[in-house]
């Protein structure tokens, strides 16, 4: 990759690649071309973050303890046995190719806190410029459920946002994602580059294998996540780590590669179908230029690069602090704005009283809410519900006044505040500069999508 810009490449290893599924042993030779390929990057210049799993997975081996306990404190113990011996077993790999590491253990709540979310920006940043590879974890000693990211997929996504990565790439133990499981479709077919995730069509419902927390689903959040900050996300198997240098080559140079035709036919002899994909089966992604299906429905050509997904990145990237409001924060309620008070934000103001419509949860002042837009109904509903619809979350937004301050003055004028509450901190019920704006609008508000 000499000759390239420097770029700086996020790698997240899922346990599947860092433990034996049932034996527990780590994957010794996997672990090691990982390194190779970490140590060989940052030779040419790149900078790398790994984010590592299989903490859990190597304490069960350590403890001689068969399967994954269901008990909460257990688990978090075999965590914080196991983080210890993944990180030696890191360091003297790594070690042996002189190249210095560091580890970094993060929970939602560290980077809840702004200054604290700068800190870990900071240091991650630090690292780098020393020529230091970070090594990132969930800290699952301290996490409980509220304030997990839930899976190193997400956890990988935030680390390349925080530090504006070019590519996160999501390693696994399949080549890429199909468009149905391949572990139980043996006919499922890849799906190479994705270039409006919204419009994706896979099924990732079905979880993954016996150690792994997220299966692809989780994947596919954090593709959402990552591109919307301006990082091309790539899934790829982890067997062949050495392919993330073919695929960052093969990325960079695109636009020099042979123009696509229009036409879905390829000229005779220089395009061949996909194949089916079958799991397993690898191969035939490194030897033939062929035609591939993509996941928004038009065709690429792809010459010799390994067979892996990518997601391409945003072209107006969400970064700092807009991106911290939207995935560094967890929400604690919702405020419903109607389609007035939205065009306002979208035109850069910041949100009155007036726009308000209804309110839910208990959170307080300067805590996060989502921000959803409704259709305000002139008159209540028989219960006495102010709005009609499903309604459509946008955004999120720091608030200025707490759920019970403003369900008492939402929908009235800004200097009707004072005599309202009996004080007024402020016009607005949020700040602009405290507003962000998802990359789409269009999130339907159910919980499963939540970030
Ligand atoms: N549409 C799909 N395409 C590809 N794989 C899929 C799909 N749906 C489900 N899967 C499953 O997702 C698995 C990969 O996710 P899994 O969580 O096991 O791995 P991981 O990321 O390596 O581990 P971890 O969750 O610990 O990070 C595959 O082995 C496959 O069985």
């Amino acid at each position: 990759m000499k000759g390239l810009k420097p770029l700086t490449i996020v790698i997240k290893l899922g346990t599947s690649s860092i433990v034996d599924e049932k034996t527990h042993e780590p994957l010794l030779s996997i672990l090691s071309l990982i390194v190779e390929t970490a140590v060989k990057l940052h030779k040419d210049g790149h900078k790398v973050i790994i984010v590592s799993s299989g903490a859990i997975g190597v304490g069960l081996r350590r403890m001689d303890i068969e399967r994954r306990p269901k008990h909460l404190p257990r688990i978090q113990a075999l965590a914080a046995i196991g983080q210890c011996r993944l990180m030696s077993l890191w360091d003297s790999l790594f070690n042996h190719l002189r190249q210095p590491i560091a580890q970094i253990l993060l929970t939602r709540s560290d980077i809840a806190d702004r200054t604290q979310y700068l800190n870990a920006q900071n240091t991650l940043g630090e690292l780098l410029e020393m020529g230091v590879i970070p090594i990132v974890n969930e800290n699952d000693t301290l996490a409980v459920a509220e304030i997990k990211f839930g899976d190193n997929d997400t956890l990988s996504a935030i680390t390349a946002a925080m530090v504006h990565a070019d590519y996160l790439f999501l390693m696994t133990d399949v080549d890429c994602l199909y468009d149905k499981n391949p572990r139980t479709n043996p006919d499922a077919r890849a799906i190479e580059v994705v270039e409006d995730i919204y419009a994706l069509q896979a099924d990732v419902s079905s979880a993954g294998s016996s150690l792994g927390t997220g299966g692809m689903s989780t994947k596919i959040v954090a593709a959402k996540l990552a591109t919307s900050a301006g990082v091309t996300t790539v899934i790829t198997r982890s067997s062949n780590p050495g392919n993330i240098v073919s695929i960052v080559n093969y990325c960079q140079h695109q636009k020099s590669l042979i123009s696509p035709p229009q036409s879905s036919t390829p000229p005779p002899g220089q395009l061949l179908p996909s194949p089916s994909k079958t799991i397993g089966s690898p191969k035939n992604s490194l030897d033939k230029p062929r035609a591939r299906s993509t996941g928004s429905l038009s065709l690429e050509y792809i010459v010799n690069a390994p067979l892996h997904t990518r997601f391409t990145s945003s072209l107006h990237p969400i970064r700092d602090r807009y991106f911290w409001l939207l995935h560094g924060l967890t929400p604690h309620g919702t405020i419903f704005i109607d389609t007035g008070a939205h065009r306002a934000l979208a035109n850069k103001a910041g949100l009155l009283p007036v726009g308000v419509v209804d309110v839910e949860g208990a959170f307080a002042q300067q805590e996060a809410v989502r921000i959803v837009v409704v259709e305000r109904l002139p008159t209540p509903s028989s219960n006495g519900k102010p709005w009609e619809g499903n309604g459509v979350e946008v955004g999120r937004a720091l608030v200025n006044y707490s759920a019970a301050e403003i369900s008492r003055i939402k929908g009235v004028r800004s200097g009707e505040i004072q005599g309202l509450l009996g004080y007024a901190d402020s016009e607005y019920v949020a700040l602009r500069e405290n507003i962000s704006f998802f990359e789409r609008e269009s999130r339907p508000v159910t919980p499963s999508l939540e970030l």
